[in-house]
């Protein structure tokens, strides 16, 4: 019995990369997450999804400690990345948000060159020892990124002259520069037109192989598209968490079921 436990234990702590715990979040009075437990596995896209104001951005954004920067937000309860409390005192959120990386809704790329909005992570976490290890770094992130045939004759032009689509993955090459362990997407394509859409969700299934990926979408077919894993929020409460093939054709919940059916929502 022992045995299997402790194989249990090895398999988890292998696949899971962050875990959440009893998780709480106020809004001064306003009780926005309610006692959520979930785990996200390493190398796996999990989407959140759920009707408008039910906290999927306010919990994706518990993960990098993104809402330590708003005032009035109090967050209890425990979240670890591989194994470490990511609220320890002893943790840097700066040093955390270079490990969990953040993609947001609008792209948001600094105003400087593209070479330099790839280059600031690495500069400012002192990871590159020269300009040529810091090149490397840039060329590989915009590959990665899938958009260094787009800009390489141009790594010195301005990342704000970029199409929207070309400008998110611009902003996706800055957070991976960093060598995050998690890729934080908070509705990634929603300022982006079909095409680029297409673009960033086949990108999204590339860094897969080397991430965790956890997306916010209010698309269902995106969600159903590009996961592997999906959690459905209602109400500040994570109703259900399985696979993506399960929550969209056979869920447990009535609640999952109203919503991928289009009664709430
Ligand atoms: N910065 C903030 N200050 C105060 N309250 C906030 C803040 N951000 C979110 N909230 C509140 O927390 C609750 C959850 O909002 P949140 O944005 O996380 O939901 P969401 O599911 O991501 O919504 P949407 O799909 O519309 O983006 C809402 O009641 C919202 O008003």
């Amino acid at each position: 019995m022992n045995d299997m436990r402790m194989t249990e234990r090895g398999v988890d702590s292998k696949n899971i990369k962050m875990k959440a715990r009893k998780v709480q979040v106020f809004y001064g009075t306003n009780h926005a997450i309610k006692d959520v437990d979930v785990d996200i596995e390493d190398k796996t896209v999990t989407a959140f999804i759920g009707p408008s104001g039910c906290g999927k951005s306010t919990f994706l954004r518990c993960l990098n400690r993104m809402n330590d920067t708003i005032d009035i937000c109090r967050v209890e309860g425990e979240i670890t990345l591989d194994g470490e409390d990511i609220y320890d005192r002893k943790v840097d959120p700066v040093q955390l948000r270079a490990k969990v990386g953040m993609v947001f809704q609008k792209p948001n790329p600094f105003p400087k060159s593209i070479y330099d909005n790839v280059a600031y992570g690495p500069r400012i976490h002192g990871l590159a020892r020269g300009k040529a290890e810091l090149d490397e770094i840039v060329e590989k992130s915009l590959r990665r990124a899938a958009i260094w045939n787009e800009v390489k004759d141009r790594l010195d032009a301005p990342g704000t002259g970029l199409s929207g689509g070309q400008q998110q993955r611009l902003c996706i090459a800055r957070a991976i520069a960093t060598g995050p362990e998690v890729l934080l997407m908070d509705e990634p394509c929603s300022a982006l037109d079909p095409i680029a859409t297409a673009q960033v969700e086949e990108l999204i299934d590339e860094l897969r192989e080397r991430f965790s990926v956890v997306i916010v979408t209010h698309s269902m077919q995106q969600a159903a598209r590009v996961s592997q894993k999906t959690a459905f929020f209602h109400l500040g409460n994570l109703v259900e968490y399985g696979e993506t093939s399960k929550i969209f054709t056979n869920p447990d919940d009535p609640r999952t079921e109203s919503y991928i059916t289009g009664r709430i929502g």
